[in-house]
C-alpha cells in the first residue's frame, strides 16, 4: 500500500468515512456472506458513490486490519491531512471571535485521543492541539475509535506545546486548563469567546510547565468519590459547557 494511504477498520470508521469523505476512500472491503444490515448498506452506498467495493474472506480481513476490530469491514483510506502549527492563526481568525480549541497535553491512550476527538467535532471546535512527542498521535485505531472526527477537524501537532499556548494567548484566546485540584469551578469561567481548554494525559495530568501557560485552571466539581474523570469525559463534560454558553449567550 502506498503510503498516503492506510486501512480503516471498523463498521462506524467505514460508514462515517463513506458517509463523510467518500473522495478520500480509495475501495472498501466486506467480509463474503456476511448479512449484517449496516455491511449491506456500506456495500450498497459505496457502489453508489462509485467505490470500489469486493466481497472477500474473513482472513484477508483480519490480514489488512492488522489487528483491528473490523466487524467485516475495513476500507483503504488516504492518510488524514496533516496540519501544521502555522496554520493556527488562520483558523482562530475565521472564527470570528468565537474560535474553540481544545489542548490536549500528553493523552497517551488512542481511545482516549479518539474519544477526545469524537467529542470535539460534536462541539465543532475550531482545531485540537496535541503534542508532537509523547503522546498518542492520530493513527488508524483514534481514526476509527474518533468515528470518523479525526479526519473531519483540524489536529495539529505542536512541537513545543507552552510555546503554542503561547502563542495562542498573543492571538487573543483564554487559556483555561481543566484539573481536578482547581479551586474554581468550570461553571464559573466565561467560555463564549476565543477559547483555549487544555486538559492533561492519563497519569500526570497537566505538566507544570502547562499549568503555569493557563490564564485560568479550573475544576469540574465531582459530588461524588472519584479522584477524577477519564480525559475524553472531562473533555465532554467541558467542551459542551462551552457549546452551552455559547447558544444562550447567542439566544440573548
Ligand atoms: C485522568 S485525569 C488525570 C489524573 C491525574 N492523576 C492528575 O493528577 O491530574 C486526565 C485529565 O482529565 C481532566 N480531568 C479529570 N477529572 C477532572 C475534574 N474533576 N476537573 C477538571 N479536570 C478533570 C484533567 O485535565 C486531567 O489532567
Amino acid at each position: 500500500m502506498s503510503k498516503d494511504s492506510q486501512w480503516i477498520a471498523g463498521i462506524n470508521a467505514v460508514a462515517s468515512a463513506i458517509e463523510h469523505d467518500a473522495d478520500n476512500v480509495r475501495e472498501v472491503l466486506l467480509e463474503a456472506g456476511a448479512k449484517n444490515p449496516r455491511i449491506v448498506e456500506i456495500e450498497g452506498h459505496a457502489r453508489r458513490l462509485g467505490i470500489d467495493v469486493r466481497r472477500v474472506a474473513q482472513q484477508a480481513l483480519d490480514g489488512v486490519a492488522g489487528g483491528l476490530r473490523h466487524q467485516g469491514a475495513v476500507a483503504r483510506y488516504a492518510a488524514a491531512k496533516t496540519w501544521d502549527e502555522h496554520e493556527l492563526p488562520a483558523l482562530i481568525e475565521a472564527a470570528q471571535g468565537r474560535a474553540l480549541v481544545l489542548v490536549l497535553d500528553g493523552v497517551q491512550d488512542p481511545h482516549n485521543l479518539g474519544a477526545c476527538l469524537r467529542s470535539a467535532a460534536a462541539a465543532g471546535v475550531t482545531a485540537v492541539v496535541i503534542p508532537r512527542d509523547k503522546a498518542a498521535t492520530v493513527n488508524a485505531t483514534v481514526r476509527k475509535t474518533s468515528a470518523g472526527a479525526a479526519d473531519r477537524i483540524p489536529v495539529i501537532r505542536a512541537t513545543n506545546l507552552a510555546r503554542c499556548l503561547r502563542e495562542l494567548q498573543q492571538l487573543g484566546m483564554w487559556i483555561y486548563g481543566l484539573a481536578g485540584d482547581a479551586e474554581a469551578s468550570l461553571y464559573a469561567l466565561d467560555l463564549t469567546g476565543n477559547v483555549a481548554l487544555v486538559l492533561g494525559g492519563e497519569a500526570d495530568g497537566l505538566r507544570r510547565l502547562t499549568r503555569e501557560h493557563c490564564d485560568r485552571l479550573a475544576k469540574i466539581p465531582m459530588p461524588g468519590d472519584t479522584e477524577s474523570l477519564n480525559v475524553s469525559v472531562a473533555a465532554g463534560v467541558a467542551l459542551f459547557e462551552a457549546v452551552r454558553q455559547r447558544r444562550a449567550a447567542a439566544a440573548g
